[in-house]
């Protein structure tokens, strides 16, 4: 293979694998685009996922809290219900159960169902110590009091809130945007929890039917300043905005919790003053059902979370679709580009590279530079320049030498005056140029014939030289004047009126006799001549030629004359 062609295939490989990184760096930008949109949406996914894991953990919370309800109500003696008490620890059990279930089946949840049931733990053996309280007989004494139990329970229901902390640690992590929903859901969660506890609380004086002694009362107050807190977290967290289905939950927790509810606990509180307070079940009977309206609340922050959830999980997955028919149309716009440029443009262009290598290498080698080197293009760049800038330069020497021939060939070799061929020009020029009147003077030497036959031909043309030169001092600037023949000149000169021209005539007439012409070292010769004068009076067809023939006519009658003077041609 010739060097160019190894250039070109060399050039070919290199645009070739330019094309190739470019569409590949294209496409992993692409890709990467792809991916993240892809991670977006798979991180909704999971989110929305997981949400049910959180509701669950959350409602064993709350069947947890509801426990303590019938616990303390059968740990007050008067009025519980065992029933009511197993119902309740079955609808824990169902809801740790199911729990159970989601969790071994949720991969992205940090916190396993092993961990979760080491929470669920705690509540059976809180359990446990209950019903040994409840059994409890002369023989077999209680071994704790109820303040211990309910203690326990409470401890139980802070295992068992781990989990559903654990979760939405890992839901705040991924999706931000969901956040305060569940984190309202959670507090709603402890707020029913703090209500359920405040009631709890109550228990040991409603069973012994005291008043609450100094550290219950501590306690008691503590529970309450927590409720405050809740409710103001709430307050300042909650879109209440109204209108939003979280204002109307918020003002039936306010209306039926802190209302009635908290009415109703004042009121139990100030009958044990008095002896008349209710039993632990009448009093829960009365309290825990103003507690709903907090599950309401939380139940609404998760529908909230689940349709924030869905909502961005479709716009996530939108934006992925969005992102891969993107991406798919700037690899096809570029691929298209791509071919496009090679086929229309590189193709082309490597094409002409190679017609340039070879009218380079036409004119000479390309110097020490490889063939298929691809600075052997820049090489035939440079001697292409060359080779046009030597070229311009004959072009600048051939007009010059054009320009040359051209003078030349107006011009006379003996004397250096214009020829008639010129003189037929400037006549011409001179016509259509002038605005005044135009004379032409034709004058021819006298008895030049006997110069040369007498002193030679050599002597004659010294003397045609040295007229001319006479001449040609005698005339004004504008005046041209040329040899028209062997020894016959002509002048060509713009005139005011007829007279002038005979004047210049006269002039030059005079000045050629006035003073001999050297010939030869010795030999001074004077010289006569006759001249003819014809003016044109102004611009009209046909004049050049008739002007030097009425100038000739009247120089004819000037010889006939008797030579040395100077005859004008009849205005006509
Ligand atoms: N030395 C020389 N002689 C020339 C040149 N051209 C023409 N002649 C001569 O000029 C002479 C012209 O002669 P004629 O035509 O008879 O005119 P003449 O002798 O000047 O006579 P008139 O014009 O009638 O006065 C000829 O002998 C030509 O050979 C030239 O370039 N050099």
């Amino acid at each position: 293979m010739s060097g160019r062609f190894l250039l070109t295939a060399h050039l070919n490989r290199l645009i070739n694998a330019l094309l190739v990184v470019t569409s590949l760096a294209t496409a992993c930008g692409m890709a990467l685009l792809v991916q993240q949109a892809q991670e977006n949406s798979m991180s909704m996914g999971l989110t929305r996922d997981q949400l049910p894991v959180y509701e669950e953990a959350l409602r064993l919370v709350e069947a947890v809290s509801a426990e303590r309800g019938p616990t303390n109500a059968l740990l007050g003696g008067r009025g519980g219900d065992s029933h009511e008490l197993a119902r309740a620890r079955a609808l824990s059990d169902q809801r740790f159960a199911r729990l159970q279930v989601l969790l071994q089946g949720c991969r992205q949840c940090s916190v396993t169902a092993e961990q979760a049931a080491n929470g669920y733990q705690t509540l059976l053996q809180a359990r446990a110590r209950v019903d040994q309280r409840l059994r409890g007989t002369p023989d077999d004494p209680p071994s704790q009091d109820i303040a211990t139990l309910v203690q326990g329970m409470f401890r139980a229901l802070d295992s068992n809130f781990i989990t559903a902390d654990l979760t939405l640690h890992d839901l705040i992590q991924r999706s931000p945007a969901v956040a305060i929903y569940l984190v309202n859901a959670k507090l709603a969660a402890r707020l029913r929890d703090t209500a359920g506890r405040l009631g709890s609380l109550l228990t040991p004086a409603l069973q012994a039917q005291r008043l609450p002694s100094g550290a219950e009362q501590v306690q008691l107050l503590q529970t309450q300043g927590r409720i405050n807190q809740l409710m103001d977290l709430l307050r300042s967290n909650l879109n209440l905005a109204p209108g939003r289905p979280e204002h109307d939950r918020f003002v039936q927790v306010q209306e039926r919790y802190l209302g009635e509810g908290l009415d109703w606990y004042h009121q139990t509180l100030a009958a044990l003053a008095t002896g008349t307070a209710p039993t632990a079940a009448s009093f829960a009977q009365g309290y825990v059902p103003t507690m709903v309206s907090i599950l309401e609340l939380r139940d609404e922050m998760l529908s909230l979370a689940r349709d924030e959830a869905d909502a961005l999980a479709r716009e996530a997955q939108l934006r992925l679709w969005l992102t891969i028919a993107a991406a798919v149309g700037i690899l096809l716009a570029l691929g298209t580009g791509l071919l496009l440029l090679k086929q229309r443009l590189l193709t082309p262009l490597l094409a002409n590279t190679q017609r340039l290598l070879s009218l380079s290498r036409r004119a000479r080698p390309l110097g020490t530079v490889a063939e298929d080197d691809p600075r052997s293009l820049f090489a035939a760049f440079a001697q292409l320049e060359d080779e046009l800038l030597q070229a311009d330069r004959l072009r600048e020497e051939r007009d010059a030498l054009i320009a040359e021939l051209g003078v030349r060939a107006e011009t006379d070799y003996l004397t250096g005056l214009a020829n008639r061929r010129a003189f037929e020009r400037e006549l011409a020029q001179g016509v259509t140029r002038t605005a005044g009147q135009l004379a032409a003077i034709a004058f021819d030497i006298d008895h030049f014939k006997r110069i040369n036959d007498t002193y030679g031909h050599a002597a004659g043309d010294l003397l045609l030289q040295q007229l001319a030169q006479r001449c040609r001092e005698l005339l004004r600037p504008g005046d041209r004047i040329a040899r028209i023949g062997g020894e016959e000149f002509a002048v060509l000169a713009d005139v005011a009126q007829p007279t002038d021209a005979l004047a210049l005539a006269e002039r030059l007439r005079c000045g050629i006799a006035e003073a001999p012409f050297a010939v030869g070292p010795t030999e001074a010769l004077p010289v006569t001549a006759s001249f003819g004068v014809a003016v044109t009076p102004r611009l009209a067809e046909g004049v050049p030629v008739r002007l030097l023939a009425q100038a000739d006519a009247a120089l004819y009658r000037a010889k006939h004359r008797g030579r040395n003077c100077s005859e004008i041609a009849e205005l006509g």
